[in-house]
C-alpha cells in the first residue's frame, strides 16, 4: 500500500460547456494537463478517471487512465472517486475536478499539513463554502460511498455528511483558485477575457 494517491476527475458530461472541459485549453494546455501536473509532485501516483471515449485521446505517461466502474458509470464525482479507489491501493486520496484551472499548490499544500488520520476527509471551505471536489480522503470512506452509491445519493454534500471532516477555511485572496469553469459563458469571462 501506498501512503497517498491523486485522482483527476475527468469523466463528467460537460453538458453546460460548448464541447468537453477535460480538454478547454488554458495558457496553451488542455484543463486536464493542469491536473495532472498540479497533483503530480504531491502525491506517489496519479490516476485520472475519465469516459471510455475520453481514454484514447488522454495522453500523459504520468497518470494511469481509469473508467467509471461498470457497477456506477457516469454517476458523478463520487463514482469517479469511488471508481479510483477500487483499484487502487493506498492511505489517502487528494482529488481535484478536472474544471479548476487556477487551483494552486499552495493551497493543496495546506491541505496536505491539515492531514490527521482521526479523520476521514479533510475539505476546504471558502466563505464558507464547502468545496467536496477539492479534498483528501481517506480510503475508510470508501465503504461510505459504495453505500451511497448503492443507495442513489449522489450528492458530495451529502456524503460530507456521513463523515468526519476537517474543514479547513481559505479566505477571499484564495477564492480565485477555486473557480469552476462549468459553461461557455465561465471559460468566456474568466479565460477568453483575461487571456486576450
Ligand atoms: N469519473 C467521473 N467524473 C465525473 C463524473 N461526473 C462528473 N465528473 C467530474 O467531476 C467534476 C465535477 O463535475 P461537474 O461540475 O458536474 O461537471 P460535468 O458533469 O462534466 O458537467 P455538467 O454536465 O455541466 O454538470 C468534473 O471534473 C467532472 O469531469 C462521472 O460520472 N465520472
Amino acid at each position: 500500500m501506498h501512503r497517498f494517491h491523486g485522482i483527476v476527475l475527468a469523466g463528467g458530461s460537460s453538458s453546460r460547456f460548448n464541447g468537453d472541459k477535460a480538454f478547454a485549453i488554458y495558457q496553451s494546455k488542455p484543463f486536464y494537463q493542469h491536473a495532472i501536473d498540479l497533483l503530480t509532485p504531491l502525491v506517489e501516483q496519479v490516476s485520472l478517471v475519465c469516459r471510455l471515449d475520453q481514454t484514447n485521446v488522454i495522453a500523459d505517461q504520468r497518470v494511469s487512465v481509469l473508467t467509471d466502474d461498470d457497477r456506477c458509470r457516469g454517476e458523478g464525482p463520487l463514482a469517479g472517486i469511488y471508481s479510483a479507489m477500487v483499484v487502487t491501493d493506498a492511505q489517502w486520496y487528494l482529488v481535484v475536478p478536472v474544471d479548476t484551472p487556477f487551483m494552486k499548490k499552495t493551497i493543496l499544500h495546506v491541505l496536505i499539513e491539515q492531514m490527521d488520520p482521526t479523520y476521514d476527509a479533510i475539505i476546504p471551505c471558502i466563505d464558507g463554502r464547502v468545496q467536496p471536489l477539492v479534498g483528501i480522503y481517506n480510503i475508510n470512506v470508501l465503504a461510505v460511498i459504495q453505500k451511497q452509491l448503492a443507495d442513489n445519493k449522489r450528492s458530495m454534500h451529502q456524503l460530507l455528511t456521513r463523515l468526519k471532516v476537517k474543514y479547513v477555511s481559505f479566505g477571499d485572496k484564495e477564492s480565485s483558485c477555486f473557480v469552476n469553469i462549468n459553461s461557455a459563458d465561465d471559460f468566456y469571462r474568466y479565460i477568453t477575457n483575461k487571456e486576450g
